[in-house]
């Protein structure tokens, strides 16, 4: 719920202000090059910062005896004005310790001048000021909504800097960089915001005027000014200006702007006159200047420059991610308490919303009202006469995330009205639990006294689109409601297919042996080790994943060929230098996690082809400790060289092998049992263990793993899941 507010808030805000934050950010990291081209001119001394005002007035005064002003600049550079001996009118940079003229102010760049005008204004004053001043308030907003939204996707303000799992790349960057410019946003906005409220007069900023006592004036004791005590503590960083006296007569007199103050001083004796205290609003007015512009710092500008560009892409990575989050999201027409037909959803990754998005259409279409959503969302519909239940099993006969409540939900919601239920299981023969969960939630439904079975329950396998029809067909028969869904509706097509060369493929001799296969990918492609491979070996729906190694720039798969394996006798058909399409999927919860100190990672069989290419991505002296497990010597030969490389180059630091049918007979989870206390101290020390295999193997170590962390470190496994330092990836 909470999520859904700062999101919406998040996207509200940077959708009523991207226009004028895109324009304010152009002209930003333009006019932050002008404090650089500044900077770089050649006025500013080497002794600026210790020169006092006893050094440089006297000798001024001395060299340019009609001097009326000295100022200094906020990149330094002294100034002075005033007429010359030949009373010419003077306005030079000098050298405030020798008076020596560096230069002559030119007028301020055309360029510069329109930039700042379109930055400040829009060109359309006052007006065009308050919408700027309004944008800064909405950017000061989006970041605050922005740190909001990230404190929550880390679980936590402490793990604010921990790794982001990478879904894509724009919410990836959105996140990373992000938090890298929070702070200079944060910044530009606040002093923005300020600004404007100051320029609108919401901040008062009362005149500091030095209205002198005259009468109170001494005429002496005269005193030389390098001997004034007031000039010999001042020194020229802390000075704006020093108004000259108009003439030698005792009532006129030194003005000394400072930054937090204004001092009048006796140009005879040196005595102060009066002194006042900027005020703090004047004083926070300077700073947000100093801030938003960067004109004091170049390196600040540059800072103020990177997080401006920042911006620009948080504009286009934010609506990345809305437009890719609408374009999966189902649209219901009517909602939950209207809707006759209700149709619930089990699925992972999408497909099976799919098949579901494509009922409700012709649902609707047909003039019914109906309503999608997740199994997770199940309550009392009161209107509904029917259900449909579309869910797709994962592990081993888990449900998917977005059904994983639906169990306990389902007991507390009783429908008011009998309900006709027809379930369709989404699976794949290749797991051993065919659909189970889908049977699962049939039979929950079967024993409810409100729920009238319409249909057996249906099977999808790999997402056919044949077998799905049939299903509708049924369906539509029995309901009384024209469905026409024909399987090439259904088809999905797979627009981000890219070509691999087949680069090398181990021979094998019979089915239940594994080969590798390396792939080099025709373009350029961004993916690392723990990344899938998704391929379509009869070129239809049927899509097969692979875990990734990469090895130097190429893909290497390590595949166990079934006798029935579509997938892999597939890829055990192709030789050298054929070419196959496929689609790089992107997996970051499996990513090597390059913070930790030592990663220990857990296989078996073919499960260790990720970690073979995290290996291999390491550099020297990195703390990787292998446990794998294989049937006999023969199965772990395949892998032996790339392994033993890399144990002499040293990017392995431990190999641990068990063997299921040879020597001792154990499996890779005996090998952790007797490293218990080593397992222990790499959680505890926040390094990573990961595991990627068999389901049976991930569900025999993460029981031991539960076992050692409860004994061990008093916390369930659960409690390191969470913190990203259990990282599974089984099958
Ligand atoms: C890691 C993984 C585990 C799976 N486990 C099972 C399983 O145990 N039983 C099954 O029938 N299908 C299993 N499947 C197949 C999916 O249920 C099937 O592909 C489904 O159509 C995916 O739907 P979705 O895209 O909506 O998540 C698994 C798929 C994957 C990738």
């Amino acid at each position: 719920m909470t999520i859904s507010i700062w999101r919406y808030s998040h996207l509200a805000l940077a959708v009523s202000s991207f226009l004028l934050l895109s324009l304010a950010s152009v002209t930003g990291i333009v006019l932050s090059f002008q404090p650089l081209s500044e900077k770089v001119l050649p006025y500013r001394t080497n002794h600026f910062d210790e020169t006092t005002l006893a050094q440089t007035l006297p000798t001024l005064r001395k060299q340019y005896p009609e001097i009326s002003e000295l100022a200094v600049d906020k990149n330094k550079f002294v100034s002075i004005k005033g007429s010359d001996t030949d009373g010419k009118k003077l306005d030079a940079y000098i050298d405030p310790q020798t008076g020596k003229i560096l230069g002559y102010p030119t007028p301020k760049s055309a360029f510069f001048e329109w930039v700042t005008a379109l930055h400040r204004s829009l060109f359309i004053h006052e007006t065009g000021r308050f919408f700027i001043g309004l944008t800064s308030f909405l950017l000061l907003l989006i970041t605050v909504s922005g740190t909001m939204l990230i404190i929550q996707r880390q679980r936590g303000l402490k793990r604010f800097f921990t790794r982001i799992v990478r879904e894509n790349f724009a919410q990836y960057f959105h996140v990373v960089l992000g938090r890298l410019s929070l702070v200079p946003i944060f910044i530009i906005a606040l002093s923005g915001t300020y600004l404007s409220l100051a320029r609108f007069g919401f901040i008062e900023s009362p005149k500091v005027s030095s209205e002198v006592d005259f009468d109170a004036i001494k005429t002496g004791p005269a005193k030389n000014p390098a001997d004034f005590e007031i000039f010999k503590q001042i020194r020229l960083p802390e000075v704006q200006t020093v108004e000259f006296p108009f003439s030698e007569d005792p009532e006129d007199y030194y003005t000394l702007k400072l930054h937090d103050r204004e001092v009048t001083v006796n140009q005879i004796t040196g005595e102060i006159l009066r002194e006042i205290k900027s005020p703090t609003s004047a004083l926070l007015t300077e700073l947000s200047g100093d801030l938003h512009t960067g004109r004091t710092s170049g390196i600040w500008a540059i800072i103020l420059a990177i997080a401006s560009g920042n911006i620009l892409f948080f504009i286009y990575s934010g609506f990345a991610m809305t437009f890719k989050r609408r374009a999966s999201r189902v649209r219901n027409k009517y909602g939950a308490d209207e809707s006759e037909f209700i149709i619930l959803v089990g699925s992972e990754n999408g497909s099976t919303f799919g098949f579901a998005n494509a009922i409700h259409q012709q649902l609707t279409a047909g003039g019914k009202s109906a309503y999608v959503t997740e199994l997770n969302n199940y309550k009392v519909f009161p209107k509904a006469s029917n259900m449909i239940v579309m869910t797709a099993t994962y592990g081993l006969g888990n449900p998917p995330t977005n059904a994983a409540h639906f169990a306990k939900i389902f007991e507390k919601h009783k429908q008011p009205n009998p309900v006709r239920f027809s379930v369709v299981g989404f699976g794949s023969h290749s797991y051993p639990d065919f659909c189970k969960f889908a049977f699962e939630v049939d039979n929950v439904f079967a024993r409810q006294d409100w729920a009238i079975p319409m249909l057996e329950i249906h099977t999808v396998n790999d997402k056919s689109p044949d077998e799905f029809s049939q299903w509708a067909a049924s369906w539509s028969q029995l309901a009384g409601v024209a469905l026409s869904i024909s399987p090439s509706l259904l088809i999905t097509r797979h627009e981000s297919l890219q070509e691999l060369t087949v680069i090398d493929k181990t021979e094998i001799t019979s089915s239940g042996e594994s080969f590798l296969i390396s792939l080099r990918p025709k373009r350029r492609s961004n993916f690392t080790s723990g990344d899938l491979l998704a391929i379509y070996p009869a070129n239809d729906h049927r899509e097969r994943l692979y875990s990734i190694g990469k090895i130097g720039t190429d893909i290497q798969l390590s595949i166990k060929l079934h006798a029935q394996g579509q997938g892999s006798s597939y890829l055990n058909r192709q030789d050298s230098g054929n070419t196959i399409s496929a689609r790089i999927v992107s997996n970051g919860h499996f990513h090597f996690p390059e913070k930790a100190n030592s990663v220990i990672m857990i296989s078996n069989g073919t499960g260790i082809a990720p970690f073979l290419g995290m290996i291999d991505q390491q550099t020297a002296n990195a703390q990787c400790h292998l446990y794998c497990g294989f049937r006999d010597q023969k199965s772990f030969a395949l892998y032996n060289a790339a392994v033993q490389k890399n144990l002499e180059k040293k990017k392995l630091k431990s190999l641990h092998i068990a063997y299921s049918r040879d020597g001792e007979k154990q499996y890779v989870k005996d090998l952790l049992t007797k490293d218990e206390a080593f397992v222990a101290d790499t959680l505890k020390n926040n390094g990573v263990i990961m595991l990627c295999g068999s389901l049976s193997m991930q569900n025999n170590v993460v029981a031991l793993l539960d076992h050692i962390c409860q004994t061990r470190l008093g916390k369930s496994v659960s409690f390191y899941q969470s913190h990203g330092q259990v990282l599974m990836d089984c099958y």
